[in-house]
Parts: structure tokens; sequence; C-alpha cells
């Protein structure tokens, strides 16, 4: 684990520590660094708010399979404050991706409650969920999701077209999350023409373009070598410094705990642990 990428606060990589090789061809622009940390649109919190962005209390999800009954989640509570970096530890078939779509507000639990920002998502009908995520929350996969006929720039163009924000930000927006995602000068290149490690950060520059509260990331990491794995998790702190966002993300690798502000483990349907 190099020491440029250990849980800090924010900021949480700072510049001086990054090494040179961190975007391969680029660093993102100061002036993009400035514009971020100035703009009254990402406030910054000193102290952790007492009010959690995602609260989620006794939640249980089955299934039906068959005639059978598949207890999938046995009890989850969490809290996600502003501004952190929250990993999601276990080993495949734990839950952990149930418990992301319930609090994305993608399903809803068999039991339990799910409050985001104070929203009661367990009552909520899908509609009103949807509405929610389209302003509030963004989601990567592991798999890029990205248009592949689109360039870089018009794949992040879409989320903003999408989300209902004004065409005269558009422009601005996108250049500057690409920006920050060390992709400044690969904004017209289509996905093909990219590496694995930077489609992904093409997808982490989609899904923060709303300026979502909540970004849930699913194995984000699982596709890309280690190198790349680092890339990603420099970017989410960065996001997480200069965006005003939390980070929910699940993984398998032991090698990116470190990067995180807490860590929960999963075992069949429960937390057994959290650091
Ligand atoms: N819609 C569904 N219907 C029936 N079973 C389901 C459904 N969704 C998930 N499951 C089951 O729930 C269990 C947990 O799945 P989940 O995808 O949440 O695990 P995971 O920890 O994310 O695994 P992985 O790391 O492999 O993605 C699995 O046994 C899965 O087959």
């Amino acid at each position: 684990m190099p020491a440029w990428l250990r849980r800090k606060k924010a900021p949480a990589v700072p510049k001086a520590e990054q090494p040179q090789e961190l975007w391969q061809d680029e660093e993102p622009s100061a002036e993009s660094a400035e514009e971020h940390a100035g703009s009254p649109a990402q406030p910054v919190f000193d102290q952790e708010p007492a009010e959690p962005l995602l609260s989620v209390r006794g939640v249980e999800r089955s299934f039906d399979v068959g005639a059978a009954k598949l207890r999938v989640l046995k009890g989850i509570d969490l809290d996600l404050y502003p501004r952190q970096l929250i990993m999601l530890r276990g080993r495949s078939g734990s839950g952990k991706t149930t418990l992301m779509n319930l609090m994305g507000g993608l399903d809803t639990p068999t039991k339990g409650t799910i409050h985001f920002r104070g929203r009661p998502f367990h009552d909520w009908n899908d509609d009103r969920r949807t509405e929610v995520r389209r302003r509030d929350i963004g989601f990567i996969f592991q798999a890029f999701a990205l248009m592949p006929l689109l360039s870089a720039y018009e794949n992040v163009e879409l989320s903003l077209r999408m989300a209902g924000l004004p065409r005269s930000e558009w422009k601005a927006r996108v250049t500057s999350c690409l920006e920050l995602v060390g992709l400044g000068k690969r904004m017209h290149h289509r996905p093909f023409e990219l590496s694995g490690g930077e489609q992904q950060r093409v997808a982490i520059a989609k899904a923060i373009a709303h300026r979502p509260s909540l970004l849930l990331a699913d194995e984000p990491t699982a596709e890309l070598d280690s190198q790349m794995a680092a890339q990603v998790m420099a970017v989410f702190r960065e996001i997480v410094a200069r965006e005003n966002v939390t980070i929910c993300m699940t993984t398998h690798d032991p090698t990116i705990l470190e990067v995180a502000d807490h860590v929960y483990e999963m075992v069949d349907g429960v937390f057994v642990a959290n650091r």
C-alpha cells in the first residue's frame, strides 16, 4: 500500500504526495482544483453532522426461490455520514450487492427501515425513489456501463442531460469532472480507445456529474489490475474531499481496505466486524 493512498482527513490525497505517474499522461489541473475547492456549491463540513446521510436500521431482505424463502440480509444497521469512504467487504454471496441495491433505492427491504436524507425509502414507491435517485445518488458498476459509440465527454454529458441540468451548465461541469478524474486530455476518446482504468474513471465522472450526495460503487476495481485499482481509489479519495460526496463501495480486494474511513465485514447477511 503506497503511503499516498492511505486514509487521511481531507484532502485525503494531498497533491504534493501524489506520484507523477498517478495519471499516466496528466494530472488534474491546478485551475480545476481551485475551482472545486472554492465553489460555493460544494460546502465543506468540519465535523460530522449529527444527521446521517443514510440510515439503515434492522434491515432484512428475503427472496422467494421456488417454494423456499432465501434470507439474504438478516438484520443490518448502518449509518453513512457526509464525506466518507465506506467499504463493504465479504465473500461472494454474503449479501453486499443486495444491501447496496436497498441503499440506492433500487429495491425495498422485507423488514426494517432505510432513510436517505430523512426520506423513508423503505416506505416509498418506485417512482418516488427513482426521482430521488436521479437527483441525488450515483452508481458505478463493475463493468463500466459506458455508451460505446459516445466519447468520454458525451458519456458524461448524457448523465447531465438525464438528470435535467440546464444545458448552459453542461460544458463546464463535464470538463471539470473529467479533469477531476485525470482525463482532461482524453475527453474526446471513445471507450474502446481507453484503458480499463480510464474507462472506469469516465464511469466515475459520469456518476458524479449531477452532484449526487451518495455514490454507490459495486466492485469498482474488480476488473482492474492493482495499479489501475490504486488510481481509481485515489480518485475516490479526491472526490470525497472535493465534491462533498459519500462513497460506499463493495470489494473483495484486501489491498485497498486501508483507503477507507470505515470497513464493514459482511458474513452471511450480517456485519461481523467494522473498523
Ligand atoms: N433477486 C434475487 N432472487 C433470488 N436470490 C437472490 C436475488 N438477489 C440476490 N440473491 C441471492 O442472494 C445472495 C446474495 O447475493 P448478493 O449479490 O447480494 O451477494 P454479494 O455479496 O454481492 O456477492 P458477489 O460478491 O458475488 O457480488 C446470493 O445467494 C444470491 O443468489
